[in-house]
């Protein structure tokens, strides 16, 4: 698989070449995040992260891959435990990698989204979910990286993208974009943390 990202972009290649070589400095954390849409795709809904990462702002649902655990099999997972939704079609639409200032981490978000669903959103520990309209979301009180792929999402366009912030979280320095097919989402490693 290495070499595969390197041709769609090659700012995407040296992300590739860092997470494979075995000598890296590098290290990755493999997340889930997960939009769901009422079936009109009129509505999503998101999470208030009430703890831990991204506290006090609205997301999808997803937390961290465990190990052996598919990208699909960490996003049920992740939706039911944080939403209390299940959804049986959550497809994928995007890849994420998020580096930070100073920081080894390459964080990677595998994107899924659906517009079925079973059951009632509830509140957990960490998560408080509100349904927005489509054309009102809250970017304001998002990271600072999903005003420029939310759309994307909504209209079912395959990405995988690359941001770099700063040390304060807020900051994006550097960030690119590019559209694939979506065997490619499938295909790509999760580059489990090396242990
Ligand atoms: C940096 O920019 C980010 N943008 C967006 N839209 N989402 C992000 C960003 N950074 C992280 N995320 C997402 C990816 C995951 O869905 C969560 C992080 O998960 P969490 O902090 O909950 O991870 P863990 O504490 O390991 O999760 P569990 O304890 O639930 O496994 O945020």
């Amino acid at each position: 698989m290495i070499g595969r990202l390197a041709e769609v972009d090659p700012v995407l290649g040296e992300l590739e070449e860092e997470l494979g070589s075995l000598n890296s400095p590098k290290t990755v954390k493999p997340c889930t995040l997960a939009l769901i849409f009422k079936q009109d795709r009129s509505k999503v809904l998101l999470g208030y992260k009430k703890r831990g990462f991204g506290v006090g702002l609205y997301n999808g649902f997803g937390g961290k891959i465990q190990h052996e655990e598919s990208a699909l099999e960490g996003a049920k997972r992740e939706l039911e435990e944080e939403s209390g939704l299940t959804s049986e079609d959550l497809v994928k639409i995007g890849i994420l990698y998020f580096e930070f200032e100073s920081d080894p981490v390459i964080l990677t978000a595998h994107l899924y989204t659906s517009d079925r669903f079973n059951g009632v959103p509830v509140e957990t520990e960490e998560m408080r979910p509100e349904w927005f309209d489509i054309n009102n979301i809250p970017f304001t009180k998002m990271w600072n990286d999903d005003k420029y792929w939310f759309s994307f999402a909504v209209e079912n366009k395959p990405f995988i993208a690359r941001f770099s912030f700063k040390s304060d979280l807020k900051t994006i320095v550097r960030h690119n974009i590019n559209f694939v097919d979506p065997q490619l989402l499938n295909e790509v490693p999760i580059w489990y943390p090396k242990s």
